[in-house]
């Protein structure tokens, strides 16, 4: 039997309030790959990761995470359910910032089976965390924040990652380290969303980019033709897909 799309979204409707921002998103994730969504400012991706995590209502359209359908679970239950199902979201550099770096991961940590080893098996892949794991999470500096993000990632093990923005303000160099991170999850089995402003990062991460304008994913192309093809990859990042 073929295994169930990682993802599979059907005419996606959302927006806040009378706002509308997605509409009819049609979106197909296999397992275990990478893709990335680009697009200009304003056109609904991280409004789209939103809707997945389940912290924005979709006013029509379905969700199915490797087959089940999370279109309307938007409680608290669900989130569990979500997680369960394997979801997870790495968004804004999220930590709390009162507890330090190995109490958050701890955090993270208590419901897995051997909660010390994974702890410093994240804290192995990045020695600067490790080097300040006893600095209160707000301290930290904007790549160091995305770092302890991605080592929570690392400890949960997810099915299925959801990243928005990697590279947003970060220098070369730790985005180089950040990127290395997500293919060995996605090595490991994890399938990767990530909404990226970056078309080279995106480009030299992913498997496959999806383009979205005005709310609705309006391209896609394997990011081997786009390296192949830098014309077309300029007409799309300059919004035109036709
Ligand atoms: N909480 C909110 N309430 C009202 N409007 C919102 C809210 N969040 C986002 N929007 C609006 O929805 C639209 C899409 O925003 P979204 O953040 O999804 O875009 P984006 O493609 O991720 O943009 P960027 O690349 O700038 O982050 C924008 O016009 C934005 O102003």
């Amino acid at each position: 039997m073929a295994t169930a799309d990682a993802l599979r979204v059907n005419g996606l409707a959302a927006g806040y309030g009378p706002v509308q921002v997605l509409f009819g998103v049609e979106l197909r994730v296999g397992d275990g790959e990478m893709v990335a969504v680009c697009g200009p400012n304003g056109v609904g991706k991280s409004t789209l990761l939103r809707v997945l995590s389940g912290l924005t209502a979709p006013s029509a359209g379905s969700v199915a995470l490797y087959g089940h359908d999370i279109t309307n679970d938007i409680t608290n239950v669900a989130a569990a359910a979500r997680v369960r199902l394997g979801l997870s979201t790495v968004v804004g550099q999220a930590a709390f910032g009162s507890l330090t770096v190995l109490e958050n991961l701890r955090l993270f940590g208590y419901q897995t089976k051997k909660p010390q080893k994974s702890i410093t098996a994240a804290l192995s892949v990045f020695p600067r965390l490790h080097e300040r794991r006893d600095q209160l999470a707000a301290t930290l500096s904007g790549g160091e924040r995305q770092m302890l993000a991605l080592a929570k990632t690392l400890i949960q093990q997810p099915r299925l990652l959801l990243i928005d923005e990697l590279s947003l303000g970060l220098a070369p160099v730790v985005v180089g380290a950040l990127v290395e991170m997500v293919r060995r999850l996605n090595r490991a089995g994890t399938t990767v969303v990530v909404v990226e402003q970056s078309v080279n990062v995106a480009l030299s991460l992913v498997d496959r980019m999806l383009f979205m304008e005005k709310g609705a994913i309006v391209a896609e192309h394997s990011a081997a033709f786009l390296q192949a093809q830098p014309q077309r990859l300029q007409s799309l990042i300059l919004g035109g897909h036709s």
